[in-house]
């Protein structure tokens, strides 16, 4: 168990004192112990990309060789076991390691290197100890043994060493020596007993059950900590999420150091790019997820080539489709956004009214200064709309931004905002929004997401509220009807625009609407991301 997690409630739902990550550091440095897959959806080379997705920073230290590809599993290699003690032992002498991604061990000897290696690590207050993720991958899914016999027994003596522990279905069977579970509620029964008899935390994972549903749970000694759910993708796409779930998650805690925060975050990630898994035409069987999707749409028109090229590939793809075609698919692109937005811890505790006055401080004087400037670039919008009526309703969406939400603001400060730093994340959003003012149909897709999510992820805000609640007058804001009303009209500005737009500006439009959601998220983020501690 990990020095943060011991500090933790329940054996580390939570880990007092924020992220394990030693402070001042925001890039978590995450260690995958883990096999190879040449073909790159699953192993080490799925751990790298969801550590990086995950904004971390990935090593590996390589436990076996495999030989395989979307269809199966060709060949086994384990390397001499005195190898891995060289690789572990280099990396750890010389890094400090935030997390540790446990995947596939081949071997009931290498089982016993990597025993040996987490007793090994720092206890105590000099070093941190790193959180352990322990996925006990026995079998992929198309069938091959990656565990020998001997191994599957001595991968329970790891169990009491990890901080979390991820099994498929059938894993969680052979963990306990039973049945394969049929529904939920058995997976989470034996999830259950799992983390009662090894007194350690569950991922249960739903990903084997049928249903429109894939669940996932935080299971704890006396019970479901936490339920993760998301939309089941009808795909086949689904080589390597085991493996990129745990090694998002530990990235996750070690930078927020909350189990179930990560694993929410972790889930939202990982359904949007088991999504996205289809559109890279990556091999004939089950293929990859696309780890670095999100980051894809980021940056289409400044980022590498390739990911210039999926986006125009994207733009072509949608000539001849209607406005309202092509905006609904950017708001489903959006679907990972707007459920990373409900997972954030800012989101969640504004939402149970446990939020920290001074992080809803924070928020709530970065949003002042975003107010200023986003009128702005409304105002713009304005001078640039082709007719009277969106003239109007740009000017309009200007003056309630200055005046109706700045009240509000004010009122709930208690005086006018302090004139506090521009943080780097309200800052960059406001960059993306100048930057965007050069024509109007990229600078309507910009400003539209302000709009949309924060109607959107309000709504269910708003259905939080009640008496009691500490920020119950300002949840019941979001229910406003006119605001309601202002964002279906600036959506249908956007369809007439998309609708009209050639590919190119179509393009753009799609990049920079995706760019001002990434932007949401950080912004919804920022309290917790740069603000003071919170209580
Ligand atoms: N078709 C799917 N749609 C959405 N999420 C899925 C799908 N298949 C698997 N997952 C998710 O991927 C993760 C890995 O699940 P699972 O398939 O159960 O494990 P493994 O890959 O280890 O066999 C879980 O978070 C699970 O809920
Ligand atoms: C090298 C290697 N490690 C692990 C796996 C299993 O991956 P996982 O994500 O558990 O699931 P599937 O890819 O089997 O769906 C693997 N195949 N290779």
């Amino acid at each position: 168990m990990s020095a943060a997690a011991t500090d933790a409630t329940t054996r580390g739902a939570t880990a007092a004192g924020g992220g394990a990550v030693a402070p001042g550091r925001t890039v978590p440095r995450v260690l995958a112990v883990a096999g190879s897959d040449p073909s790159g959806g699953a192993g080490i080379q799925a751990d790298l990309k969801s550590i990086a997705a995950a904004d971390g920073y990935g090593m590996t230290a390589v436990t076996a060789l495999t030989a395989q590809n979307t269809r199966g599993v060709r060949g086994v290699h384990v390397p001499p076991p005195a190898f891995l003690v060289d690789q572990l032992a280099a990396v750890t002498d010389d890094v400090t390691i935030d997390a540790v991604k446990i995947g596939m061990l081949g071997s009931r000897d290498v089982v016993a290197v990597v025993a040996d290696w987490l007793d090994s690590l720092p206890r105590g207050a000099t070093r941190v100890r790193p959180a352990v993720v322990l996925d006990p991958v026995m079998v992929a899914t198309s069938g091959d043994r990656l565990l020998d016999a001997g191994g599957e027994r001595a991968v329970t003596d790891l169990l009491g060493r990890a901080d979390v522990v991820t099994p498929n279905l059938p894993e969680l069977a052979v963990l306990l020596g039973e049945e394969v579970a049929g529904d939920w509620p058995a997976a989470l029964a034996q999830a259950r007993r799992l983390a009662r008899r090894h007194d350690v935390l569950v991922v249960a994972k739903g990903g084997h059950l049928d249903g429109d549903v894939a669940p996932d749970a935080l299971v704890g000694p006396d019970g479901v900590l936490a339920q993760v759910d998301a939309p089941r993708v009808v795909t086949t796409s689904t080589h390597g999420t085991g493996c990129s779930l745990s090694s998002g998650l530990a990235t996750r805690y070690a930078r927020r150091g909350d189990w179930e925060t990560a694993l929410r975050e972790t889930k939202a990630w990982l359904t949007s790019a088991i999504r996205a898994g289809a559109a890279l035409a990556v091999g004939e069987g089950n293929g990859p997820v696309d780890h670095l999707a999100d980051a894809r749409r980021r940056t289409p028109d400044e980022g590498p080539r390739a990911a210039g090229g999926v986006a125009r590939m994207l733009a072509g793809a949608h000539e001849g489709v209607g406005g309202a075609e092509l905006v609904a698919q950017w708001w489903a692109d959006a679907a990972g956004v707007r459920a990373q937005i409900d997972a954030l811890p800012f989101v969640r505790a504004l939402g149970d009214g446990t939020l920290a006055a001074e992080h809803f401080r924070y928020y709530l004087e970065q949003d002042a200064l975003y107010l200023r400037e986003y009128a702005r670039a409304l105002a713009r919008a304005s001078e640039l709309a082709p007719s009277r009526a969106e003239q109007a309703f740009w000017a309009g969406g200007a003056h309630g931004a200055l005046v109706t939400e700045l009240d509000l603001h004010t009122t709930w400060l208690g005086g006018e905002p302090r004139d506090v730093a521009v943080s780097p994340t309200t800052g960059a959003y406001l960059d993306h929004l100048r930057a965007a003012g050069r024509d109007y149909p990229t600078l309507v897709a910009a400003v539209l997401p302000c709009y949309w999510i924060y109607q959107d992820v309000g709504e269910r805000l708003a259905a939080r509220q009640h008496d009691a609640h500490p920020y119950g007058a300002w949840l019941a804001t979001y229910g406003d009807e006119a605001f309601a009303a202002a964002t279906r009209e600036a959506v249908a500005i956007l369809e007439r625009v998309a609708g009209a737009a050639g590919a190119e500006q179509r393009h753009r439009m799609a990049a920079a609407f995706a760019r001002a959601c990434r932007h949401e998220v950080a912004f919804f983020d920022q309290a917790h991301a740069w603000g003071p501690p919170g209580g």
